[in-house]
């Protein structure tokens, strides 16, 4: 058996297309839709994020607006900015690039942007809203795009068992809320779990985002399973997820790739919530 290989940038694609029309809709009522991004220093990872994110705006038709600063800023002057970002009517969505440089205070940072402009969905009003099944508002990027890849597959969630392995608050624990709200069983499993091969086994639906290169391997999936692969550790300068992909095609149902499976949706799932912040402030 070979496992079909879910398409992240056609996913994405798709999106976008929905999106450009909901852009200019916005526009016709007067509306345009604003992103901040603040970069911190010269990693250069995420000096690509944030110029994918800039172009990723203005293929739907959002403006953004980048701030690059010095790594050796103090967290005074950062905090200013978000202060500043948080009053400007014309700024609808305001995300901080992570990882922030270490003398800097990245919870302080974040508590600080207003949840109605945290397109990230990292405040703890946006993950509360999210954990209470609340809704209405912003859920983390890389999950929320985790459930359209997984919505992708026609596989539906609803009473499924769904394993995920890793536990942070940006991936981990989101997307087990996702998967909870979608009425799936789940389990999470992270570093110190025992019998975590046997756990992920069981797994109709299997999220893997431990940092750790080819972590699962193929005696790990069960037969017919959605596997996706969040991990993206760069090994002897080649990027590789935290699933062993050869082995896991022949077990899966389902298998996501990397590069090419979750990255692409996670910035235009960022699209999606700054249109959804500018509808809300209009
Ligand atoms: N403020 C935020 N910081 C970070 C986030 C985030 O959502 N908000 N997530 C990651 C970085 N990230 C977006 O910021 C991101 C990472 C990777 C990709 C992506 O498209 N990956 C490609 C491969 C790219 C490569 O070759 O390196 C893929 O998987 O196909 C998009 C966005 C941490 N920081
Ligand atoms: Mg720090």
């Amino acid at each position: 058996m070979s496992a079909q290989i879910i398409d992240g940038k056609k996913v994405s694609k798709d999106v976008r297309e929905e999106l450009k029309a909901k852009c200019e809709d916005l526009k016709a009522k007067g509306v345009e839709p604003c992103l901040a991004v603040v970069l911190v220093g010269d990693d250069p990872g995420s000096q690509v994020y944030v110029r994918n994110k800039e172009r990723g705006c203005a293929e739907v038709g959002i403006k953004s607006i980048a701030y690059r600063l010095d790594a050796g800023i103090t967290q005074q002057t950062l905090l200013e900015l978000v202060d500043k970002l948080n009053r400007d009517p014309a700024v609808h969505g305001i995300l901080v690039q992570l990882p922030l440089p270490k003398h800097l205070d990245e919870k302080e940072v974040l508590r600080l942007i207003d949840p109605k402009k945290d397109v990230d969905g990292f405040h703890v009003v946006n993950a509360g809203s999210l954990f209470t099944g609340e809704g209405g508002g912003f859920v983390s990027c890389t999950p929320q795009g985790i459930m359209r890849l997984i919505a992708s597959t026609g596989v539906s969630i609803e009473g499924k068992n769904a394993v995920v392995i890793g536990r942070s608050n940006i991936v981990g624990k989101p997307m087990a809320m996702l998967l909870l709200n979608a009425n799936a069983t789940v389990t999470v499993c992270h570093s110190r779990t025992k019998n975590l091969k046997e756990i992920a086994k069981g797994a109709d639906i299997l999220v893997v985002a431990i940092g750790r290169p080819e972590f699962v391997t193929g005696d790990m999936i069960k037969s017919g399973a959605v596997v996706i692969d969040v991990g993206m550790n760069r090994v002897d300068g080649k990027l590789k997820g935290d699933v062993k992909f050869d082995e896991a095609k022949e077990v899966a149902g389902y298998v996501t790739p990397v590069p090419g499976g979750v990255g692409p949706t996670t910035i235009t799932m960022l699209l999606s919530n700054t249109l959804q912040a500018a509808e809300a402030q209009g």
